[in-house]
């Protein structure tokens, strides 16, 4: 599978400089192309100039609302973002046609954070304008979402996250959710490491784009998840999870007991699926989903049908609603991994947290304004009968 990705804002920008260098590590060691460009969109200049691996010129590095923010970004105020990519949204409709290998692209990926202000407020409103001129390309969103701290100090946050969502679920076929908080369980010192985070939240799409664009027999699975198969599992509400074993942490069965031996290759594959499943990107109900895709990658000696059964067993047992699809890719050396998408989810507490915080502050909010506007009032009052020094 092919992507055309648009990173909008800061975080945006960061993990599509992930997926470029994941996109140049596929075409070096595989020879494939996963995606056909890879753009970075922002009001803040200086989080443009700090991406590596994104083309650095202009067609690739856009700086937006420059005439409003001076270069500086919006300040987390998401409206001000909305209102620019309304005003931009043709210029990046053309910038995004002109590449050549456009027509090649089998799906548009949009990437931002829901707490800030540029990503979040960009984010509805480019989706829909691509959504409206691309119309044979589904359009998805990978949205990040804040850490719990943030949740609980930074009202704007929540707030931004909450209207982005509402917004983006509206007019794009799916939205990937991508909880910070869950990739800092583990390391806390991960918490600042936004690197390492980009790169766990863009390491499943390593080999899930790439099985579909494989074209050496040898590397071509009993079945293969394809484009197709991944267009037909992303849709509305979704997360995604990845889990590697190395291949050597259970050992070889060496002995001729055949049973045993497809034992252990299975138990391989279960480890790094229920791995994946425990590190999805957000917490879900897999009972809850309403489609999944599971890929599993390994040496070619050690994936079997029988694990793939397996496999699919599993996947049937904690999805039991889920529309499967299934697929393998005799890649990987070394290391067994499973990359798992969980789509159409119903039942998300975190979303429904967010819409219910920020119903909240919308009122809060609205309260505030009503007493600074009062307060104001009393103010003007008491200046009335102070000269002043103007004409
Ligand atoms: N996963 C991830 N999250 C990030 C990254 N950088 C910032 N964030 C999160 O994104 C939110 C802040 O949004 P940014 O993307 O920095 O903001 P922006 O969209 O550029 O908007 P403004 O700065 O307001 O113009 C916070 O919740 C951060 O925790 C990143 O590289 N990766």
């Amino acid at each position: 599978m092919k992507l055309v990705v648009v990173g909008l804002g800061q975080a945006g920008g960061r993990i599509a400089d992930e997926f470029a260098r994941i996109a140049i590590k596929v075409r070096q060691d595989r020879g494939l192309r996963i995606v056909t460009d890879i753009l970075a969109v922002n009001t803040d200049t200086a989080d443009l100039s700090s991406l590596v691996k994104v083309k650095k010129d202009q067609q690739h590095r856009i700086l937006i609302g420059g005439g409003q923010t001076h270069g500086h970004g919006v300040a987390k105020i998401s409206e001000m973002g909305a209102e620019i990519a309304r005003s931009e949204k043709d210029n990046l409709i053309g910038i995004v046609k002109k590449n050549d290998r456009f027509y090649e692209a089998d799906a548009i990926m949009l990437l931002a954070s829901g707490g800030g202000g540029t990503g979040s407020g960009t984010l509805p409103v480019v989706a829909q304008a691509f959504k409206e001129s691309f119309r044979d390309k589904p359009v998805y969103a990978m949205v990040a979402l804040p850490y719990e701290h943030e949740r609980q100090t930074e009202e704007r946050a929540v707030f931004n996250t909450a209207m982005c969502l509402k917004s983006t679920h509206a007019v794009t076929d799916a939205i990937i959710l991508v909880d910070n908080q869950r990739f800092i369980r583990k390391a806390q010192s991960l918490a600042n490491n936004f690197q390492k985070i980009n790169e766990l939240i863009v390491a499943p799409f390593y080999n899930l784009l790439a099985a579909g664009e494989e074209n050496k027999p040898k590397y071509i699975g009993s079945s293969v998840l394809d484009t197709g198969d991944i267009k037909e599992t992303l849709v509305g509400w979704s997360g995604i999870g990845y889990g590697t074993v190395d291949v050597d942490i259970i050992p070889k069965f060496r002995g001729e007991n055949n049973y045993l031996k497809k034992n252990m290759e299975s138990q391989r594959g279960l480890y790094a699926m229920d791995e994946a499943l425990a590190e999805m990107s957000v917490a879900i109900n897999p009972v809850d989903a309403g489609r999944a895709a599971l890929l599993v990658s390994g040496p070619a000696k050690e994936i079997s049908l029988d694990m793939i059964a397996d496999l699919s067993e599993r996947l049937r047992e904690v999805a039991p609603q889920a529309q499967q699809r299934m697929g393998d890719y005799p890649r990987e050396r070394g290391v067994m991994d499973v990359s798992i998408i969980m789509s159409e989810l119903a039942d998300l507490a975190i979303l429904r947290q967010f819409f219910q915080d920020s119903k909240e502050l919308a009122v809060e909010f609205k309260e505030r304004q009503k007493l600074r506007a009062v307060k104001a009032d009393l103010t003007e009052e008491a200046a009335r009968d102070v000269p002043s020094l103007l004409e």
